[in-house]
C-alpha cells in the first residue's frame, strides 16, 4: 500500500519541512500519539480529554465487528436491500464516502427538503432498513426523519422495530428512545467527536449494511496508523504544510481527487477542516468542485492527484491522514480543532424564528426585486435591476482575499427526475441535468471570478461549511437559495412541516450571518424548476 505525503510545490515543501522541525521539536508528535489534550492550549484542553479517541479507531472499533457483521448478515437473509442513512454531517459524510468508493449502494438523508425525502420513502419502503445516526441524538433533521420513517412503516403494516437501527452515543436522548421503541442500538465510543468519526461504528455501521468490506477499511487504516508513529509521518506532513502555509496567506485549501479511485472524500474532507479551523475569525477554507485557478492564497492538495501537496492511500489510510493532519494544522493555526462554536448560531435562530411565528407565516421579508419565477431578497442598490445585475454585484463584492459561497435549500436529486429522450447519449443527459441543477451554478460563477466559488447544500452544509461561514475570516459573500414547496410533509408529533423546517433552516443561517456582518442576499424560486433554469441563464448572462 502506497501511504504517502509529496509536495509539488518548492515553497509548500519548504515550509513544511521547516514546520515539521519544530513540531518534532516540541515533541508533537510523540504526544499526539500518547493522547496529549495539552497539544491545543489550556482552553481547548479539556474538550481535548475527551475527544481523541480517533487516533486508536483503527483498532478499537474491531471490537465492533461480529456485532456489526451479525446485523449486517440478519438484514441481508431478511431481504432488506435498500439502506437509508438518516444522519447529518459527520454522522453520514464518511458512509458517503465509503459506499460510493466500495461501490454499494445507499440512500443518504441529510436534508430537510420534503421532495428529496418523498423520494426515498417511495423507494422500497418493503424493503428498508433505516440507519438512525447521531452522536448527540438530538440533532433536528434526523430526530425528523426518524419520526417520519417510524411513521411511513407503521402506515404500510411493517413494525419499525425490525427496520430501524440506531447509532449512537451511550446516553443519549435518541439511546433512550430507541430503548423504549425496541430498536437495535450500536453505541459508538464517546471519546471521539463527529467528523473524526469516520473509523467508528457511525462510519462502519451503514457502510457495512450496505455491502462495503469495513474490515478491509480497518486494515487501510491501521496501516496508516504504523506511519502515522515513524519519523517519514504522513499526517505530520500535511497538517505541518496546511498550517504553515495558511499561516503565510495560503489559506484556500482546494481538494482535487480527479484521478483517485477514491469516490468523494474531498466532501468529507470539507467538513473536517472547515469546522475543525474556522473559527476564531481564522481558518482554512476548504474548496470542491472547481479547478485551480492559480490563486496566489489558493493550495492545491490533491487525493491520489499531482497538487501542491500530494496524498496518497486507500481510503482508510486518508482517513486517518487527513485527521490527524488537521489536528496539527490546528495547533499551528491557534485553534481547538474539536469544537464548532458558531453552528449553533444558525440553530438557534432557526428555534426562535420557528417559536415566535406559531401556526403563522414564517418572516421572510419583502422582495427587493422580482425577475420571472425568481424573488430577490436582501440589500440591492437602485441600479440593479434583474437577476444577472444581482450576481455581478455579488462576484464585484468579494474582497481580495474572499470567497463567493452558494447555498442552496432545494432537492438535491431533482435534476435527476428530468424526464430525458430515450435514445439520448450520455453527454446529453448530462447536459440535461447540469441545466436544471442549481450546483451548475458554482461552475458558470466560477469562471466569472478569479476568486473561489463554492457550493452547499442546505441544511447538510450547516453541519459542515457553515461554521467557517460564521467563525471563519470575515471575507465570505453569501448567495442563498430557496425555493417554493408544492408537497410538503408532516413531521410526525412535531409542530412543523419538512418544509416549514427547511425555510427555518435557511431564514436560521441568513440572520446568523447577517448578525456577524456576512453580505448576503436570497432568492426565492417561486417555480422551483423554472427558477433554476432562469438562474443558471443568468449566470451565463454575467
Ligand atoms: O451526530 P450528530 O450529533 O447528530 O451531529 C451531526 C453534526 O451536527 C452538528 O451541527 C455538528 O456541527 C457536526 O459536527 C455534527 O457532525
Amino acid at each position: 500500500m502506497d501511504i504517502s505525503v509529496t509536495f509539488g510545490d518548492e515553497e509548500v515543501s519548504a515550509q513544511a519541512e521547516e514546520a515539521v522541525r519544530k513540531l518534532v521539536e516540541d515533541g508533537v508528535p510523540r504526544a499526539l500519539a500518547a493522547g496529549d489534550p495539552a497539544l491545543w492550549g489550556p482552553e481547548a484542553e479539556e474538550e481535548a480529554k475527551i475527544r481523541l479517541g480517533w487516533l486508536n479507531l483503527p483498532v478499537t472499533s474491531r471490537e465492533l465487528l461480529p456485532q456489526i457483521t451479525a446485523l449486517a448478515e440478519r438484514v441481508r437473509a431478511e431481504g432488506l436491500e435498500h439502506v437509508v442513512l438518516a444522519g447529518m454531517g459527520g454522522s453520514s459524510l464518511a458512509p458517503e464516502v465509503i459506499c460510493a468508493t466500495f461501490d454499494v449502494p445507499l440512500t443518504v438523508l441529510d436534508t430537510t427538503d420534503p421532495g428529496q425525502v418523498r423520494r426515498a420513502l417511495a423507494d422500497r419502503l418493503d424493503r428498508t432498513v433505516v440507519v438512525v445516526s447521531s452522536k448527540s441524538g438530538s440533532t433536528i433533521e434526523t430526530d425528523s426523519h426518524r419520526r417520519i420513517y417510524e411513521q411511513a412503516f407503521r402506515d404500510a403494516g411493517i413494525d419499525p422495530a425490525g427496520r430501524i437501527v440506531v447509532v449512537t452515543d451511550p446516553g443519549s436522548p435518541l439511546e433512550r428512545a430507541a430503548a423504549e421503541a425496541g430498536y437495535t442500538v450500536v453505541l459508538a465510543d464517546p471519546a471521539v467527536g463527529g467528523r473524526y468519526s469516520a473509523l467508528s461504528a457511525f462510519g462502519l455501521v451503514p457502510s457495512a449494511l450496505a455491502g462495503a468490506d469495513v474490515a478491509r477499511l480497518l486494515d487501510q487504516a491501521e496501516e496508516a496508523r504504523a506511519a502515522l508513529d515513524g519519523e517519514a509521518n504522513p499526517g505530520l506532513a500535511l497538517g505541518a504544510a496546511i498550517g504553515a502555509a495558511a499561516l503565510s496567506g495560503r489559506d484556500k485549501l482546494l481538494l482535487d481527487d480527479s484521478l483517485s479511485p477514491i469516490n468523494g472524500l474531498p466532501d468529507w474532507a470539507e467538513q473536517l477542516i472547515a469546522e475543525s479551523t474556522g473559527k476564531q475569525g481564522r481558518g482554512v477554507l476548504p474548496v470542491v468542485g472547481i479547478d485551480p485557478t492559480g490563486a496566489a492564497d489558493e493550495f492545491v492538495a490533491g487525493i491520489d492527484t499531482e497538487g501542491d501537496a500530494e496524498v496518497n492511500g486507500p481510503l482508510g489510510a486518508q482517513f486517518l491522514i487527513w485527521e490527524y493532519a488537521t489536528a496539527v494544522a490546528g495547533r499551528l493555526l491557534g485553534v481547538n480543532p474539536f469544537d464548532q462554536p458558531n453552528v449553533a448560531e444558525s440553530k438557534e435562530s432557526t428555534a426562535r424564528i420557528l417559536a415566535e411565528a406559531g401556526d403563522g407565516p414564517l418572516p421572510t421579508g419583502v422582495p427587493s426585486l422580482v425577475d420571472g419565477p425568481v424573488e430577490v431578497y436582501g440589500e440591492i442598490p437602485e441600479h440593479v435591476k434583474d437577476l444577472p445585475g444581482v450576481l455581478t454585484m455579488l462576484l464585484e463584492g468579494i474582497p481580495a482575499q474572499g470567497y463567493l459561497s452558494i447555498l442552496s435549500f432545494l432537492d438535491r436529486e431533482a435534476a435527476f427526475d428530468v424526464p430525458v429522450p430515450e435514445d439520448a447519449s450520455f453527454e446529453v443527459i448530462t447536459d440535461i441535468w447540469a441545466a436544471h441543477d442549481p450546483a451548475s451554478l458554482q461552475g458558470l460563477l466560477s469562471i466569472r471570478t478569479d476568486r473561489p466559488v463554492t457550493f452547499g447544500w442546505g441544511p447538510r452544509y450547516l453541519h459542515s461549511t457553515g461554521q467557517y461561514h460564521k467563525g471563519g475570516p470575515q471575507n465570505g459573500v453569501f448567495l442563498q437559495i430557496t425555493g417554493a414547496v408544492d408537497n410538503d410533509l408532516e413531521v410526525p408529533g412535531q409542530p412543523y412541516t419538512l418544509g416549514r423546517l427547511e425555510l427555518a433552516q435557511a431564514l436560521g443561517d441568513l440572520d446568523a450571518l447577517r448578525k456577524r456582518g456576512r453580505p448576503v442576499v436570497r432568492l426565492h424560486l417561486t417555480d422551483r424548476e423554472a427558477g433554476v433554469r432562469h438562474l443558471l441563464t443568468a449566470a451565463r448572462e454575467v
